[in-house]
């Protein structure tokens, strides 16, 4: 069964509730285009979730958290819990992402717990993924990438891995401009499906892996027609409506 592509749009700390509302109003007709043969989702701020939720009623477009806290509730302040999210409309949740572990001290072991309280909320996660320029000079690319999807998807079932997806996002290539080559994504992303098979055999089959890193509409096709590349996490270009949807138009298969 060929997998559908899923490309998300990451706005991190970008667009007030109007601003994102404005956005999606601007993305509802193009990304309408490709429904049902790419799975579109848009990852506002916390502020803008509610809005933008209200504002894709009626669309395909669909809403992803950019982070979670891993308790269900209690006095930990400026958190959020996958229960808020689910009741925000949140049908995806990016956990690990490379802002979040660089800045913010997310390590592979608080992904996995965010991976679970998504889980059980009935989210699905995004798990990111990705080395640094200095381990991918190092050589080290595919052991890093290998200990942090190890690390976050620990202990699930093959069942509950299906429903995953990976983002591939090497940091290095993350708002720089610079992109990883569709050879350089193929391989990582092709090491990723192959220790998804082992973790999760055949279902590594139907788990969509994205690529993420300055993704732009000029170089979003070639990218996305690798084998292992099913769709992108979309970071800077998903803030500007042409480009988002140019970018979703681009993993038309
Ligand atoms: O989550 C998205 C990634 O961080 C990519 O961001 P970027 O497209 O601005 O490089």
């Amino acid at each position: 069964m060929a997998r559908i592509p899923f490309v998300c749009g990451n706005w991190k700390m970008h667009k007030t509730a109007a601003e994102a509302v404005a956005l999606v109003n601007e993305l509802r007709d193009g990304v309408g285009e490709a429904a049902g043969r790419v799975q579109v989702a848009v990852a506002p701020p916390f502020t803008a979730l509610h809005a933008v939720k209200q504002a894709i009623g009626g669309t395909r477009i669909e809403l992803a958290a950019q982070d979670v806290h891993w308790e269900a509730q209690g006095a930990f302040t400026g958190e959020i819990s996958a229960a808020m999210l689910a009741d925000a409309g949140c049908t995806h949740g990016i956990v690990g992402h490379s802002e979040r572990r660089q800045l913010f001290g997310e390590t592979d072991e608080t992904v996995r717990k965010k991976v679970g309280a998504l889980l059980g909320a009935g989210i699905r996660p995004i798990v990111c993924v990705g080395e640094t320029l200095g381990e991918r000079e190092a050589n080290r690319t595919l052991e890093v990438v290998e200990r942090q999807v190890r690390g976050g998807l620990a202990g699930l079932s093959a069942e509950v891995l299906a429903g995953i997806t990976v983002a591939y996002e090497p940091v290095w290539a993350i708002g720089t401009g610079k992109t990883a080559t569709s050879a350089q994504a193929q391989e990582v992303h092709a090491a990723i499906r192959k220790l998804l098979r082992e973790l999760g055999g055949s279902v590594a089959d139907q788990i969509r892996i994205q690529y993420g890193g300055s993704v732009k509409p000029e170089n979003a096709r070639e990218l996305m027609s690798q084998p292992d590349v099913d769709g992108a996490l979309v970071g800077g270009a998903s803030l500007k409506a042409k480009d988002f949807i140019a970018i979703v138009k681009g993993a038309l298969r």
